[in-house]
């Protein structure tokens, strides 16, 4: 039932969409957790909405790269429990983007986040809450990475905690000369609940991800592209004389996979999910049902008439 609900959550494309989007947010998301698990949204929604202070914003651009910027300066960026509900707003807004290509996730005032605003946790730090704000954040964390669009979190500064385990829900990590992605929770008596170990092991494999955690290593840009964690190490604008600003070299750096239609990229994404998400056969019927969306669609039809030289 969960592979038949993913498949489906995979399959989603544009000319789904307005289906999709009629149906109930939990049965048409591909969350983790819904009722029959004993989960109850609007719950700890309410909860968590009376932390607030901070925004998700998010940028949708003409380019099809939406930029989605954490925006909590004056704690880091830390994830208030307002900025949480804000989190799932966002992505609602992204799963409903047809014109959607790749996504850049960032953070404000030249650092990424440093996970769960502690004055939140403290509030929350009872067994009950601790575990439905676990479970509304891997929700939300699963759907940005299940998104059809290609994902870059663009690491400047420091990512620590549930920072660090945001820039796991993305398909790709870039990070600045000098930032540090720490996963840190053990400093905090914890370890990552927000999905980020799980998603880590399947990234730098068992034993890096248990030296990651293990050790909470402060991982340079260096170590990141050693163990397959980071894709692209960024020059620091600001240090660096004549380079770019960082969002720009980050869109430059993803714009090379989502030059193409929409709904070409979407399928591009759409099949790797699948192969990392699902049992091979799952995975060879679900690329068969996205292969059958562009195969004759405007794009296939456009480059079979332009390329004259095969014809
Ligand atoms: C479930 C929880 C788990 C998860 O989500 O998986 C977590 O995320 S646990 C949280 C993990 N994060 C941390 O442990 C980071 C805690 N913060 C720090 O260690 C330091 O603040 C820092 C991020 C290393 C920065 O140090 P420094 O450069 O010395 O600056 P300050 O310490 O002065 O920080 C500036 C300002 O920001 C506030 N801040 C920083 N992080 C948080 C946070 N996570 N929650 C709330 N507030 C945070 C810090 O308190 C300072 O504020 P003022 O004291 O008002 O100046």
């Amino acid at each position: 039932m969960v592979l038949c609900a993913l498949r489906q959550q995979v399959l989603r494309c544009s000319s789904h969409c307005r289906t999709w989007a009629r149906l109930p947010q939990r049965q048409r998301s591909g969350c983790v957790y819904s009722s029959i698990h004993g989960f109850n949204q609007d719950e700890i929604k309410e909860k968590l909405q009376a932390f607030h202070g901070g925004s998700i914003d998010l940028l949708k651009q003409d380019s099809g790269i939406a930029v989605l910027t954490i925006n909590n300066p004056s704690r880091m960026n830390a994830f208030s429990g307002s900025m949480m509900i804000d989190l799932e707003e966002r992505v609602s807004q992204l799963e409903n983007w047809p014109e959607g290509k790749g996504l850049i996730v960032q953070g404000a005032a030249e650092t990424f986040c440093s996970g769960s605003d502690l004055n939140a946790v403290r509030a929350i730090s009872n067994q009950q809450d601790g575990m439905k704000m676990c479970m509304f954040m891997q929700n939300a964390l699963t759907r940005l990475l299940r998104l059809p669009l290609i994902s870059v979190a663009l690491v400047e500064g420091r990512a620590l905690g549930g920072g660090a385990e945001l820039t796991t829900a993305c398909d790709f990590r870039l990070m600045e000369a000098g930032s540090v992605i720490q996963f840190d929770h053990k400093h905090m008596g914890l370890v990552p609940g927000w999905g980020g170990a799980a998603r880590l092991v399947h990234l730098v494999g068992s034993q890096n991800a248990l030296k990651l955690l293990g050790g909470a290593v402060k991982v340079d840009p260096e170590l990141g592209v050693n163990i397959g964690l980071v894709d692209g190490v960024l020059e620091g604008h600001q240090k660096t004389e004549g380079a770019a600003p960082l969002l720009q070299q980050a869109e430059n750096w993803l714009s090379r996979y989502t030059k193409g239609p929409a709904p070409v990229i979407q399928a591009v994404k759409k099949v790797v999910l699948s192969g990392r998400e699902l049992p091979l056969s799952e995975a060879l019927r679900t690329e068969k049902d996205i292969f059958g969306t562009v195969w004759g669609a405007p794009a296939n039809l456009e480059a079979l008439a332009s390329k004259s030289k095969h014809k």
